[in-house]
């Protein structure tokens, strides 16, 4: 589903991320993780072509596009229809006076997918909201219920991969808990493949399958998620693992 080697994403003359490999098929979840600014979020981007002004190379294919190579009209394709982004605060993606239920209708209807209220509320409780949200305004609705959103969105347009960004902030670890507590069970009962990124070692291991530890834009350590937290080898990723609470 997700095939990357050697994703080297530069701004000027500064390489900001460099990933030499990194494979989630359908059904696995890998996470990134690693301190702000050490290139999680700009990988993630680079997977969409959404790293605007900067010089992308190496070989990105997701879900049978190849990323860096592709015409605008096969990246539209993949972008929000076949991968789900949820970003680190959706609500600003949204436009603030449409609530949550036309902007979801709009979505559906775009790509000829049965909008009726029963398959809408069908999609929200698939994420475990109450489909009241649908009458709410995106101001009106927490972070977590907004990226919960994002994913139901995603989901009822029939998306294969989730590419999930969590928020930096230690408040926002129940946020975290209950996005990825959902994004658990819908990978078990849609084989949906899942990359996530986040800061907190601990939360993601709980569902990642392999983890890979990013620092000042290298990759310092990847393995399988038991065995990186288990017997750390780098002392990077020793020191995620002390920093825990
Ligand atoms: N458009 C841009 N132009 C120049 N530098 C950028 C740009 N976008 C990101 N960077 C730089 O790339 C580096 C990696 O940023 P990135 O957002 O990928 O980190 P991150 O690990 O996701 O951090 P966070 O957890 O805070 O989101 C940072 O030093 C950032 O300043």
């Amino acid at each position: 589903m997700i095939e990357v080697r050697d994703l080297r994403v530069r701004y000027g003359t500064r390489t900001v991320a460099h990933v030499p490999e990194l494979d989630v098929g359908a059904g696995e979840c890998v996470a990134v993780v690693g301190e702000s600014g050490s290139g999680k979020s700009t990988t993630l981007m680079a997977l969409l072509g959404l790293t605007e002004g900067a010089e992308v190379s190496g070989h990105v294919r997701v879900c049978g596009v190849d990323v860096l190579t592709a015409p605008a009209r096969r990246l539209r394709e993949i972008r929000g229809a076949r991968v789900a982004l949820v970003m680190q605060s959706p609500q600003a993606a949204l436009s603030p006076t449409t609530r949550l239920g036309v902007l979801m209708r709009r979505a559906l209807d775009l790509h000829d997918v049965d909008a009726s209220e029963r398959a809408m509320a069908e999609a929200v409780e698939a994420v475990l909201l109450d489909p009241a949200i649908l009458r709410r305004y995106p101001h009106e609705v927490s972070g977590g219920q907004a990226q919960r959103f994002a994913i139901a969105l995603a989901l009822a347009l029939g998306a294969e991969a989730v590419l999930a960004d969590e928020p930096t902030s230690a408040l926002d670890v129940t946020v975290q808990a209950e996005v990825v507590g959902v994004l658990r069970r819908l990978r078990k009962e849609r084989g949906l493949a899942l990359l996530l990124v986040s800061h907190d070692l601990a939360l993601v291991s709980t569902i990642a399958d392999r983890v890979l530890v990013m620092k000042d834009g290298e990759v310092v350590e990847s393995g399988p998620a038991a065995r990186v937290l288990a017997e750390p080898s780098h002392p990077y990723t020793r020191e995620l693992l002390e920093a825990l609470p």
